[in-house]
Protein backbone atom coordinates (compact mmCIF):
# COMPACT_ATOMS: atom_id res chain seq x y z
CA UNK A 1 0.00 0.00 0.00
CA UNK A 2 1.06 3.35 -0.73
CA UNK A 3 1.40 6.09 2.21
CA UNK A 4 -1.79 8.54 2.04
CA UNK A 5 0.60 12.03 1.92
CA UNK A 6 -1.01 14.43 -0.47
CA UNK A 7 -4.46 13.23 -0.95
CA UNK A 8 -7.12 15.70 -1.65
CA UNK A 9 -8.81 16.79 1.08
CA UNK A 10 -12.48 15.19 -0.19
CA UNK A 11 -10.58 11.64 -0.25
CA UNK A 12 -8.54 11.82 2.99
CA UNK A 13 -12.09 12.42 4.99
CA UNK A 14 -13.87 9.54 2.78
CA UNK A 15 -10.65 7.12 4.01
CA UNK A 16 -10.84 8.76 7.18
CA UNK A 17 -14.64 7.14 7.93
CA UNK A 18 -13.88 3.97 6.16
CA UNK A 19 -11.45 3.23 8.25
CA UNK A 20 -13.38 3.88 11.71
CA UNK A 21 -16.23 1.27 12.13
CA UNK A 22 -19.57 2.49 10.92
CA UNK A 23 -23.54 2.05 13.04
CA UNK A 24 -25.56 -1.25 11.39
CA UNK A 25 -22.07 -2.99 10.16
CA UNK A 26 -22.08 -5.91 12.08
CA UNK A 27 -24.13 -7.32 9.69
CA UNK A 28 -24.08 -11.02 9.31
CA UNK A 29 -21.05 -12.47 6.76
CA UNK A 30 -22.50 -11.92 2.80
CA UNK A 31 -22.76 -14.63 0.57
CA UNK A 32 -23.34 -13.46 -3.35
CA UNK A 33 -24.78 -15.13 -5.96
CA UNK A 34 -22.89 -12.73 -8.39
CA UNK A 35 -23.92 -12.24 -12.46
CA UNK A 36 -20.70 -12.84 -14.37
CA UNK A 37 -19.16 -9.87 -15.84
CA UNK A 38 -17.37 -11.72 -18.29
CA UNK A 39 -20.18 -13.00 -19.98
CA UNK A 40 -21.52 -9.48 -19.43
CA UNK A 41 -18.72 -8.33 -21.62
CA UNK A 42 -18.87 -11.34 -24.29
CA UNK A 43 -22.24 -10.66 -24.34
CA UNK A 44 -21.57 -6.96 -24.83
CA UNK A 45 -19.17 -7.93 -27.91
CA UNK A 46 -21.40 -10.10 -29.43
CA UNK A 47 -23.59 -7.65 -30.00
CA UNK A 48 -21.38 -4.99 -31.53
CA UNK A 49 -22.05 -2.82 -28.17
CA UNK A 50 -19.18 -0.95 -26.34
CA UNK A 51 -18.88 -2.40 -23.10
CA UNK A 52 -19.84 -0.34 -20.80
CA UNK A 53 -20.01 0.33 -16.87
CA UNK A 54 -22.15 3.27 -16.72
CA UNK A 55 -22.15 4.58 -13.14
CA UNK A 56 -25.19 6.24 -10.79
CA UNK A 57 -22.90 9.06 -9.56
CA UNK A 58 -25.22 11.21 -7.80
CA UNK A 59 -22.73 13.92 -6.95
CA UNK A 60 -19.11 13.89 -6.53
CA UNK A 61 -16.08 16.24 -5.22
CA UNK A 62 -15.66 16.89 -8.85
CA UNK A 63 -19.13 17.53 -9.50
CA UNK A 64 -21.28 20.92 -9.86
CA UNK A 65 -24.22 20.27 -8.03
CA UNK A 66 -26.00 16.94 -6.87
CA UNK A 67 -28.84 15.11 -8.89
CA UNK A 68 -31.61 14.00 -6.92
CA UNK A 69 -33.84 11.98 -9.67
CA UNK A 70 -34.56 8.36 -8.61
CA UNK A 71 -31.30 6.29 -8.79
CA UNK A 72 -33.40 3.63 -9.43
CA UNK A 73 -35.20 4.78 -12.77
CA UNK A 74 -31.33 6.20 -14.21
CA UNK A 75 -29.96 2.97 -13.99
CA UNK A 76 -32.93 1.07 -15.33
CA UNK A 77 -32.73 3.79 -18.40
CA UNK A 78 -28.63 3.20 -18.57
CA UNK A 79 -29.42 -0.22 -19.03
CA UNK A 80 -32.07 -0.23 -21.42
CA UNK A 81 -29.87 2.04 -23.67
CA UNK A 82 -27.33 -0.69 -23.68
CA UNK A 83 -24.67 -0.83 -20.41
CA UNK A 84 -23.03 -3.55 -20.36
CA UNK A 85 -22.95 -3.44 -16.30
CA UNK A 86 -23.55 -0.61 -13.41
CA UNK A 87 -21.40 0.89 -10.93
CA UNK A 88 -23.19 2.19 -8.05
CA UNK A 89 -21.47 4.77 -5.52
CA UNK A 90 -22.53 3.81 -1.99
CA UNK A 91 -20.14 6.27 -0.20
CA UNK A 92 -22.93 8.90 1.28
CA UNK A 93 -20.92 12.22 1.96
CA UNK A 94 -18.85 12.95 -0.92
CA UNK A 95 -20.96 10.99 -4.04
CA UNK A 96 -24.79 11.31 -2.65
CA UNK A 97 -24.84 7.12 -2.72
CA UNK A 98 -25.98 4.63 0.10
CA UNK A 99 -25.69 1.09 0.42
CA UNK A 100 -29.96 1.29 -0.61
CA UNK A 101 -29.98 2.45 -3.99
CA UNK A 102 -27.25 -0.40 -4.70
CA UNK A 103 -29.91 -3.17 -2.81
CA UNK A 104 -32.63 -1.44 -5.00
CA UNK A 105 -30.82 -1.07 -8.36
CA UNK A 106 -29.48 -4.54 -8.05
CA UNK A 107 -33.17 -5.98 -7.56
CA UNK A 108 -33.92 -3.55 -10.60
CA UNK A 109 -31.80 -4.51 -12.91
CA UNK A 110 -30.25 -8.26 -14.59
CA UNK A 111 -26.37 -6.78 -15.54
CA UNK A 112 -23.73 -7.47 -12.94
CA UNK A 113 -23.22 -4.65 -10.67
CA UNK A 114 -20.46 -2.99 -9.54
CA UNK A 115 -20.48 -1.55 -5.30
CA UNK A 116 -18.68 1.49 -5.87
CA UNK A 117 -17.02 2.55 -2.40
CA UNK A 118 -13.60 2.91 -0.54
CA UNK A 119 -13.34 -0.34 1.51
CA UNK A 120 -10.62 -0.99 3.45
CA UNK A 121 -11.57 -3.03 5.97
CA UNK A 122 -13.43 -6.87 5.48
CA UNK A 123 -16.61 -5.94 7.55
CA UNK A 124 -17.34 -3.30 4.80
CA UNK A 125 -18.23 -5.96 2.48
CA UNK A 126 -20.97 -7.66 4.52
CA UNK A 127 -22.78 -4.01 3.90
CA UNK A 128 -24.61 -5.13 1.12
CA UNK A 129 -25.06 -7.70 -1.91
CA UNK A 130 -23.34 -6.75 -5.36
CA UNK A 131 -21.95 -8.28 -7.95
CA UNK A 132 -18.28 -6.64 -8.29
CA UNK A 133 -16.47 -4.74 -5.76
CA UNK A 134 -14.03 -2.18 -6.25
CA UNK A 135 -10.39 -2.27 -3.92
CA UNK A 136 -8.03 0.53 -4.24
CA UNK A 137 -4.40 -0.45 -4.05
CA UNK A 138 -3.15 2.37 -2.88
CA UNK A 139 -5.96 2.54 0.18
CA UNK A 140 -5.62 -1.52 0.95
CA UNK A 141 -3.49 -2.77 3.53
CA UNK A 142 -3.66 -6.07 2.93
CA UNK A 143 -4.35 -6.34 -0.49
CA UNK A 144 -4.16 -10.47 -0.98
CA UNK A 145 -6.10 -10.69 2.09
CA UNK A 146 -9.02 -8.28 1.25
CA UNK A 147 -8.97 -9.66 -2.38
CA UNK A 148 -9.66 -13.39 -0.31
CA UNK A 149 -12.06 -11.82 1.38
CA UNK A 150 -14.20 -11.36 -0.94
CA UNK A 151 -14.09 -13.60 -3.61
CA UNK A 152 -14.42 -16.21 -0.69
CA UNK A 153 -18.25 -14.43 -0.04
CA UNK A 154 -19.12 -14.49 -3.75
CA UNK A 155 -17.58 -11.40 -4.93
CA UNK A 156 -15.71 -10.62 -8.31
CA UNK A 157 -13.18 -7.65 -7.13
CA UNK A 158 -11.82 -4.61 -9.55
CA UNK A 159 -8.90 -3.44 -8.57
CA UNK A 160 -7.58 -0.01 -9.14
CA UNK A 161 -4.40 0.80 -9.77
CA UNK A 162 -2.79 4.51 -11.08
CA UNK A 163 0.13 3.19 -11.88
CA UNK A 164 2.71 0.73 -12.71
CA UNK A 165 4.21 -0.12 -9.14
CA UNK A 166 0.27 -0.01 -7.98
CA UNK A 167 -0.42 -2.35 -10.68
CA UNK A 168 2.81 -4.91 -9.84
CA UNK A 169 0.96 -4.93 -6.38
CA UNK A 170 -2.36 -5.97 -7.94
CA UNK A 171 -0.90 -8.58 -9.93
CA UNK A 172 1.17 -10.09 -6.73
CA UNK A 173 -2.16 -10.12 -4.70
CA UNK A 174 -4.26 -12.01 -7.42
CA UNK A 175 -6.07 -9.38 -9.37
CA UNK A 176 -7.88 -10.91 -12.45
CA UNK A 177 -9.47 -7.81 -13.13
CA UNK A 178 -7.35 -4.30 -13.40
CA UNK A 179 -8.93 -0.48 -13.12
CA UNK A 180 -6.53 2.07 -14.37
CA UNK A 181 -7.86 5.16 -12.87
CA UNK A 182 -7.56 8.48 -14.66
CA UNK A 183 -8.15 10.47 -12.16
CA UNK A 184 -5.31 10.92 -9.66
CA UNK A 185 -6.29 10.91 -6.06
CA UNK A 186 -4.21 14.06 -5.11
CA UNK A 187 -4.65 16.56 -7.04
CA UNK A 188 -8.18 15.05 -8.35
CA UNK A 189 -6.86 15.28 -12.00
CA UNK A 190 -7.92 13.40 -15.29
CA UNK A 191 -5.16 12.32 -17.63
CA UNK A 192 -6.13 9.87 -19.93
CA UNK A 193 -2.52 9.11 -20.88
CA UNK A 194 -2.63 7.07 -17.42
CA UNK A 195 -4.40 5.14 -18.78
CA UNK A 196 -2.79 4.33 -22.47
CA UNK A 197 1.15 4.31 -20.09
CA UNK A 198 -0.03 1.31 -17.81
CA UNK A 199 -2.22 -1.03 -20.14
CA UNK A 200 0.79 -2.18 -21.93
CA UNK A 201 2.35 -3.71 -19.22
CA UNK A 202 -0.78 -5.43 -18.26
CA UNK A 203 -0.63 -9.50 -18.78
CA UNK A 204 -3.15 -10.05 -21.65
CA UNK A 205 -5.35 -12.94 -19.59
CA UNK A 206 -6.06 -9.90 -17.36
CA UNK A 207 -9.84 -7.95 -17.90
CA UNK A 208 -9.08 -4.18 -18.04
CA UNK A 209 -11.06 -1.77 -17.57
CA UNK A 210 -10.23 2.43 -18.10
CA UNK A 211 -11.96 4.77 -15.52
CA UNK A 212 -12.22 8.14 -15.25
CA UNK A 213 -12.30 11.25 -17.88
CA UNK A 214 -14.06 9.57 -20.69
CA UNK A 215 -16.78 12.03 -22.43
CA UNK A 216 -16.40 11.95 -26.06
CA UNK A 217 -17.03 9.17 -28.52
CA UNK A 218 -13.01 9.95 -29.33
CA UNK A 219 -12.43 9.09 -26.00
CA UNK A 220 -13.94 5.74 -26.31
CA UNK A 221 -12.46 5.03 -29.26
CA UNK A 222 -9.03 6.16 -27.42
CA UNK A 223 -9.21 4.05 -24.56
CA UNK A 224 -10.40 0.80 -26.91
CA UNK A 225 -7.27 1.32 -29.05
CA UNK A 226 -5.15 1.16 -25.86
CA UNK A 227 -6.61 -2.11 -25.14
CA UNK A 228 -9.50 -1.39 -22.56
CA UNK A 229 -11.99 -4.72 -21.86
CA UNK A 230 -14.22 -2.22 -20.66
CA UNK A 231 -14.84 1.78 -19.46
CA UNK A 232 -16.23 2.92 -16.50
CA UNK A 233 -17.91 6.17 -17.32
CA UNK A 234 -19.60 8.65 -14.62
CA UNK A 235 -19.90 12.11 -14.72
CA UNK A 236 -20.31 11.98 -18.50
CA UNK A 237 -23.19 9.97 -18.28
CA UNK A 238 -25.14 11.71 -15.32
CA UNK A 239 -24.51 15.15 -16.81
CA UNK A 240 -27.74 15.82 -18.82
CA UNK A 241 -29.95 12.94 -19.94
CA UNK A 242 -28.94 9.40 -19.24
CA UNK A 243 -30.26 7.40 -22.14
CA UNK A 244 -28.84 9.63 -24.77
CA UNK A 245 -25.65 9.88 -22.68
CA UNK A 246 -24.94 6.55 -22.75
CA UNK A 247 -26.50 5.54 -26.09
CA UNK A 248 -24.14 7.90 -27.51
CA UNK A 249 -21.01 6.29 -25.97
CA UNK A 250 -22.26 2.66 -26.41
CA UNK A 251 -22.67 3.03 -30.08
CA UNK A 252 -19.32 5.10 -30.10
O1 LIG B 1 -15.17 11.63 -9.24
C1 LIG B 1 -14.66 12.26 -8.31
O2 LIG B 1 -14.81 13.48 -8.13
C2 LIG B 1 -13.81 11.54 -7.32
C3 LIG B 1 -13.19 12.27 -6.32
C4 LIG B 1 -12.42 11.64 -5.37
C5 LIG B 1 -12.25 10.27 -5.40
C6 LIG B 1 -12.86 9.52 -6.40
C7 LIG B 1 -13.63 10.14 -7.35
N1 LIG B 1 -14.27 9.42 -8.32
C8 LIG B 1 -14.41 8.01 -8.26
C9 LIG B 1 -14.41 7.35 -9.54
O3 LIG B 1 -13.69 6.39 -9.66
C10 LIG B 1 -15.28 7.82 -10.65
O4 LIG B 1 -16.55 8.08 -10.15
C11 LIG B 1 -15.43 6.87 -11.81
O5 LIG B 1 -14.22 6.36 -12.24
C12 LIG B 1 -16.11 7.60 -12.98
O6 LIG B 1 -15.36 8.75 -13.32
P1 LIG B 1 -15.96 9.88 -14.25
O7 LIG B 1 -16.45 9.22 -15.51
O8 LIG B 1 -14.84 10.80 -14.51
O9 LIG B 1 -17.07 10.50 -13.51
Amino acid sequence: MNVDGALAPAVESILRTARERTPGEDAERISVDARSFSDALADAEENGRVPLIAEVKPTSPTTNGERTDDPVELAETMVENGATALSVLTEPEHFGGSTENLRRIREAVDVPVLRKDFIVREEQLDAVAADLVLLIVRFVDDLEGLLSAAEERGFQVLVEVHDEEELREALDAGATIIGVNNRDLARLEVDLGTFESVAPVVPEDTTLVAESGITTTADVERMCDAGADALLVGSAIMDGDVGENTRRLVNA
